[in-house]
């Protein structure tokens, strides 16, 4: 389980940490420093031997404190260092005065004020040649845009890739915001980010792994200590409900040994004649992910087209709402899929409507292994349903339709269905940011979970997974798991595919919303580039061979 921190959870494990008695923050910086060092020899051995001179950029908080010690350490090892301080000495706070203090006492400091900015006829003393910057300007303290001098390096960025020079951000590369991956102003992006103790929810958010790039991890010695996860120390303000976690492999894909009906029965509806390739999408996805058994229901006058394609994926006609409760009388079909190639009309709001309100007669399930429930009919009340593409246009223009969503149901929108379905809080998300922490991903995204009642995933390279009591996952496709081949038309629906086909294997919303998303993901990098949507289903069994199923 990967855990990753707001700025306020790091604070707080950090002071509970010095609370403890076991470590001072002074120790915490040093060993900050060192991880710091220690990861870049490891990114660029050749770094370790010869001659070599480094920039260190100091900003005026504790990332700069961070700084400073990184300079003294490569000074110690021969290096050749030059360091300029982003604002006041004297109101460094205590640990980074000390570690000022240390490295004055063996180097020069060329200092430039923040605030009043310096003269136009001073500027960013930078030496001719170099090989490293360390950008220890802002961390997890930037609490707005990030303008001025030192903005010059950030704009000079590409001139200092050319010349070779190498930049690594201390914790987050200045100018992004560590909760929310936003830029706030101006950002220096970096070769390699070494954060501290955790990754933060900034570095896989929005604009974070582009300037990020890649990221190192440095363990400051708080791993053992009690307090050192986000539920030990609490209520952060930041981070209402559990940790931010990332999806990782899917537990329990195995552990549901049976008949072909325990092991579900996924109804996709799909829409009329030349529109039912998004739902056949749908449908193969949740096959592949292993629904016992999957059911195109379409209307009347598209059963032809859809006998012509279909062969393991069985086909109904749903005429009308009717028909559509005639065929729930099964309460076997314990997992539905609306939305792929569905349609906007009066029929498909109405089958919407009814979907939402069924309630299946079902079955006390009693006591349920985490993550799953007995499999179909087993679980009294209403249909989990997953509920993507045209269906989010149905419910963004209906308030009694987005009224009647309920737990058990999964959204999926992409950034402009989300926008349609919750334009406020889009609207906020998109604001240019001009404080930090800023508004993300992660809080639109539980917004959007209480907001609805229901479990809501919000796709992206960094597809964000929120259910309403505030649980949030991200599953990240960026980093050694980037896809971008993902967004290939239609690979949505196979998603809302997958996500049924482990409803109806049993997964709750939330378990099967990750576990969709994961799978997906690893179904594009195991393809590779030229995927296309029909490929994801068929990469299945091969991922699914890897994770030794
Ligand atoms: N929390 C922890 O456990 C640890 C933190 N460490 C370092 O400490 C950093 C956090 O330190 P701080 O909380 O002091 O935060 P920062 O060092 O990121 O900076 C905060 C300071 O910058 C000012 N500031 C913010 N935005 C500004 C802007 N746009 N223009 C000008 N000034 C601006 C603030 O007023 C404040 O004085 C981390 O990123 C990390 O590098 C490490 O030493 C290891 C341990
Ligand atoms: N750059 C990217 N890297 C990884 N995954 C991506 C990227 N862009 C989009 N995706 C994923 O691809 C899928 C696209 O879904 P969607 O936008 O609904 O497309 P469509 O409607 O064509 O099916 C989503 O799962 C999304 O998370
Ligand atoms: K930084």
């Amino acid at each position: 389980m990967t855990e990753l921190l707001t700025a306020a959870q790091m604070r707080a494990i950090e002071q509970a940490a010095i609370e403890s008695g076991n470590v001072a923050g002074l120790e915490l910086m040093e060993r900050a420093g060192q991880g710091a060092v220690g990861a870049i020899l490891a990114e660029w051995p050749e770094l370790g031997v010869g001659e070599h001179r480094v920039v260190v950029l100091c900003g005026p908080g504790n990332n700069g404190g961070d700084g400073f010690v990184i300079a003294r350490l490569l000074k110690e090892a021969g290096w050749e260092v030059d360091v300029s301080l982003y604002g006041d000495a004297g109101n460094l706070p205590p640990d980074a005065k000390v570690n000022y203090e240390r490295w004055a006492a063996m180097g020069a400091i060329r200092a430039y004020r923040i605030d009043p900015p310096p003269l136009v006829d001073d500027y960013l003393k930078l030496p001719d040649r170099f090989d490293l910057l360390i950008d220890a300007v802002f961390g997890s303290g930037l609490t707005r845009p990030f303008t001025g001098l030192f903005t010059i390096i950030a704009l000079g960025r590409e001139r200092l890739t050319e010349a070779g020079v190498k930049c690594v951000a201390v914790d987050v590369p200045s100018g992004l915001c560590a909760d929310s991956g936003r830029v706030l102003g101006c950002v220096i992006p970096a070769d390699l980010t070494v954060t501290f103790h955790r990754q933060k929810v900034g570095h896989f958010l929005n604009q974070g792994p582009e300037v990020s790039t890649k990221i190192s991890v440095a363990d400051i010695g708080i791993e053992g200590s009690p307090r050192s996860r986000v539920g030990a120390v609490g209520g952060c303000p930041a981070a209402p409900g559990d940790a931010i976690q990332l999806v990782e492999t899917p537990r329990q894909l195995d552990k549901f040994n049976g008949h072909k009906y325990s092991h579900g029965h996924a109804l996709i509806l799909s829409g009329g004649v030349g529109k039912g390739g998004a739902a056949r999408l749908s449908a193969r996805g949740a096959l592949r992910i292993g629904a016992g058994a999957v059911t195109i229901g379409c209307p009347p006058a598209a059963l032809i087209e859809n006998a012509a394609q279909l062969t393991a994926i069985m086909l109904t006609a749903v005429k009308d709402v009717y028909a559509l409760n005639d065929i729930l009388k099964d309460d076997r079909i314990n997992a539905l899929c609306l939305g792929p190639g569905f349609g906007v009309g009066d029929r498909e709001k109405a089958l919407l409507a009814a979907v939402l309100e069924h309630r299946s007669p079902g079955r006390d399930p009693g006591p349920q292994p985490a993550g799953q429930s007995q499999g179909p009919g087993s679980r009294p009340g209403l249909r989990r349903i997953v509920l993507d593409a045209d269906v989010l246009s149905l419910l963004a223009q209906d308030e009694s339709l987005f009224a009647k969503l309920h737990k058990d149901c999964v959204l999926t929108p992409h950034g402009g269905e989300f926008a349609r379905l919750f334009p406020d809080i889009a609207e906020r998300l998109n604001q240019p940011a001009s404080t930090g922490p800023a508004y993300s991903k992660v809080d639109a995204t539980r917004d959007a979970a209480k907001r609805s009642g229901c479990v809501i995933l919000f796709k992206g390279p960094d597809t964000v997974i929120a259910d309403p009591s505030g649980r949030c996952s991200i599953n990240a496709a960026v980093y050694e798991r980037s896809a971008h081949w993902l967004a290939t038309a239609g690979s949505g629906d196979v998603l809302a595919g997958f996500i049924t086909g482990l409803l109806a294997r049993g997964f709750d919303p939330m378990h099967a919303a990750k576990a969709g998303a994961w799978l997906h993901t690893e179904c594009a990098r195991s393809f590779g580039p030229g995927l296309i949507a029909e490929d994801l289903p068929e990469e299945l069994p091969k991922v699914f061979r890897t994770l030794g199923l």
